[in-house]
């Protein structure tokens, strides 16, 4: 059992994982536009690992199945179209290619991530106005601070991979991390403050939950080693799973 990956649709079966207590609050959501979008709050269960860094917090399937469609459509066509001089991408959009099947790879949006220097742009972009107020109401809900900065939306095909890293680019380590997962469900790894150090706990992420790195967790390597294909198709043409990765800068 020790080794196995983290379900966490059968959370009551590992010893090592516990429940939350949050208290949780729906006033805001409830008045929100994007309200109808999730389960109601009062059913999310917040889940952390005793054998896990600490603040690590994965709250499983917090949209309903139709809206989680609606996201990963908004997050593959909507949002790269509408939002395409605010956005920087690995791909020139708008791509005139078929969405699904292109190379897309990442998005980022508010302060830009530079993946060489590793450091964020001076300039800020506005955030696409739904993801903003997708965090509000997570985090008026859980009752987070946290203020949206930037945004990285990954796409990921059958056949692809994220490698260890530590996201420490952000000045305020102190703010929490959100990460949203949509589409097919991947495997995540997550470990410590060192590239080697131990456990590594592999956990499911599937469509729908959400990851909150906070405290310790906030600075532990982790990685993507496994994306699972949707209805057998295994070619890895096709972008299967969305990965919305919100953080705050300053
Ligand atoms: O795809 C994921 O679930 C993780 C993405 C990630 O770690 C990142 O964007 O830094
Ligand atoms: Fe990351």
């Amino acid at each position: 059992m020790a080794n196995d990956v983290i379900d966490f649709d059968k959370a009551d079966k590992y010893s090592f994982v516990k429940k939350v207590n949050f208290d949780i609050q729906c006033e805001y959501l409830f008045n929100s536009p994007l309200h109808s979008d999730f389960v109601d709050p009062k059913q999310w269960k917040v889940y952390t690992l005793e054998n896990g860094p600490k603040g690590l917090l994965v709250i499983p399937r917090i949209f309903t199945r139709q809206s989680s469609e609606k996201w990963f459509h908004k997050l593959l066509y909507t949002i790269p179209n509408k939002y395409t001089s605010q956005l920087k991408s690995n791909i020139a959009l708008p791509c005139d290619e078929e969405r699904e099947t292109s190379n897309l790879r990442w998005i980022t949006f508010g302060y830009h991530h530079n993946w060489d220097t590793k450091v964020y742009d001076e300039h800020k972009d506005d955030i696409p106005e739904d993801i903003v107020e997708l965090c509000r109401c997570v985090c008026s809900v859980l009752q987070l601070h946290f203020v949206a900065e930037a945004g990285i939306i990954n796409y990921y095909t059958n056949k692809s991979t994220l490698s260890p890293h530590v996201d420490h680019s952000e000045i305020n380590h102190n703010a929490p991390l959100l990460s949203f997962s949509f589409g097919s469900a991947a495997i995540f790894l997550i470990g410590g403050r060192e590239r080697y150090s131990s456990p590594i706990v592999p956990i499911y992420l599937h469509n729908s939950d959400l990851l909150i790195m906070s405290e310790e967790s906030r600075l532990s390597f982790h990685a993507i080693p496994k994306v699972f294909a949707n209805n057998n198709d295994y070619s890895g043409k096709k972008i299967t799973r969305i990965n919305l990765n919100i953080r705050q800068v300053y």
